[in-house]
């Protein structure tokens, strides 16, 4: 398949309306064949978009999983225009030639400020009293109403989003514990708590921020409920298979929680026309929010532009800097000379025979950038050659076997 041409003839679809200064960072840069949809698009029309699209751009919603991905001939490269990569199957991916890249922090001051304003409304009970006030109601007591001073907020996952709620959190005066899997550096006064179970049976408040993987599917289920302590809060805003939601409305209803504030769930709509449902729906008690923890325009701005300037330094120049599930290449210019890249497999073999093509042909080699996995192999190769000398070399590049993709740039 075709993947060497002038960035005017590469095809970027961009879906779940990531934000417009995307599109304008990709138009500044050459590309002028963008196609935009608002929302993510359904399995079957996914399939048949993404197998004509050079470069795609999602954000949490679509699913590129091993079936759509192997729709996808000419794709080079995806974009997540967010922080959650879990959306995207990125071993397939990568096996495909095909590396992923995201925007690990331009959201995160924005899902640390919603968690700090929902750690203060529900420690005041504010859901079910403005619930109340709706219905017509008056609930003017400070029963069950609390200052956020000196509660104890437990962090379960202290990466970017973690730690700037722990900063926050402090400048108000609470206490701040977590717990990690990896040995954190604490901010201000955190602490390190002993485990989950520790952090959950000491905090007020217990608030998720951990990425969705094996070890936390369901990481809180009916068991680690009934450790918390009475009384107690839980947010999620991380990802919906983090809890087990049936388990937390049965601890709401027995009143062992007292609230929680709830942005992610285990099912989504696919866009805002489509029905939210949820067996939280009706507990004046819980914050429910359509997965807008990041959905500021500061964040979404910056993403648009952080995400599409690593799509376009990889198209333009094969960088794969920051790229989540692929060899990492940083690449200088190339103003003299034609590049070659080739993506294998890393299998005995295939680096001799790239070499061989170019002394055979006794092409000299003006650099050459080489950096592997245990299954891909990602090789640069800067040439002094004209344009049909490099579509030749090309050619010859994609015919070794073990080769994923190739492309020359222009
Ligand atoms: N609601 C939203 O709109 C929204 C916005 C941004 C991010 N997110 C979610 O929040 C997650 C966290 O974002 P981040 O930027 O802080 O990520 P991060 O990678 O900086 O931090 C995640 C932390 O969780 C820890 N961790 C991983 N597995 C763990 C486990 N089993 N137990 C305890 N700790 C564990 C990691 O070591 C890391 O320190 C993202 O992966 C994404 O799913 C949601
Ligand atoms: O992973 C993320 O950054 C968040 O979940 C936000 O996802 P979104 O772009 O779909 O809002």
């Amino acid at each position: 398949m075709k993947t060497s041409f002038p960035k005017q003839d590469i095809k970027v679809l961009l879906l779940e309306g990531v934000s417009r200064s995307a599109v304008e960072s990709f138009q500044r840069a050459g590309y002028s064949q963008l196609e935009y949809h608002e929302k993510a698009l359904p399995e079957a029309e996914l399939k048949a978009r993404i197998a004509e699209a050079h470069i795609v751009g999602i954000r949490s919603r679509t699913q590129l999983t091993d079936e759509v991905l192997q729709q996808a001939k000419r794709l080079i490269a995806v974009g997540c225009f967010c922080i959650g990569t879990n959306q995207v199957d990125l071993g397939s991916a990568r096996r495909l030639g095909v590396p992923v890249f995201n925007a690990p922090y331009s959201n995160t001051r924005s899902v640390a400020e919603l968690v700090i304003a929902e750690t203060i409304m529900l420690l005041r009970g504010v859901p079910q009293k403005n619930a109340l006030c709706h219905r017509g109601g008056w609930t003017k007591s400070a029963a069950g109403s609390f200052e956020a001073r000196d509660k104890v907020l437990g962090i379960v996952g202290y990466g970017h989003i973690g730690t700037q709620v722990g900063v926050l959190a402090e400048s108000l005066g609470m206490r701040v514990i977590f717990h990690d899997i990896e040995s954190k550096l604490s901010l201000g006064n955190a602490r390190a708590a002993n485990s989950l179970e520790d952090l959950l049976e000491r905090a007020d408040v217990v608030t998720l921020h951990v990425p969705e993987t094996p070890a936390t599917q369901m990481m809180i289920g009916t068991r680690e409920l009934a450790r918390m302590r009475k009384g107690s809060l839980l947010i999620n805003a991380s990802r919906g298979t983090v809890v087990d939601i049936d388990a937390l409305a049965a601890s709401l209803r027995s009143e062992h929680l007292a609230g929680a504030a709830v942005d992610v769930f285990p099912v989504e709509p696919k866009g805002n026309d489509d029905a939210f449902v949820s067996p939280l729906l009706g507990m004046d008690n819980v914050i429910l929010t359509p997965h807008i923890g990041g959905s500021t325009l500061e964040a979404q701005d910056n993403i648009g532009i952080e995400v599409a300037a690593k799509l376009v330094r990889y198209s333009d120049n094969g960088s794969t800097l920051s790229a989540v599930n692929f060899p990492e290449v940083s690449l200088p210019e190339h103003p003299r000379s034609r590049r070659l890249l080739h993506i294998h497999r890393n299998v005995p073999g295939v680096l001799s025979r790239i070499n061989e093509l170019f002394s055979a042909g006794n092409i000299n080699i003006d650099a050459q950038f080489l950096q592997t996995d245990s299954e891909v192999g990602y090789v640069v190769i800067d040439v002094a050659a004209d344009e049909k000398q490099s579509g030749e070399l090309r050619d010859r590049l994609a015919a070794i076997p073990g080769t994923l993709r190739s492309r020359v740039l222009y």
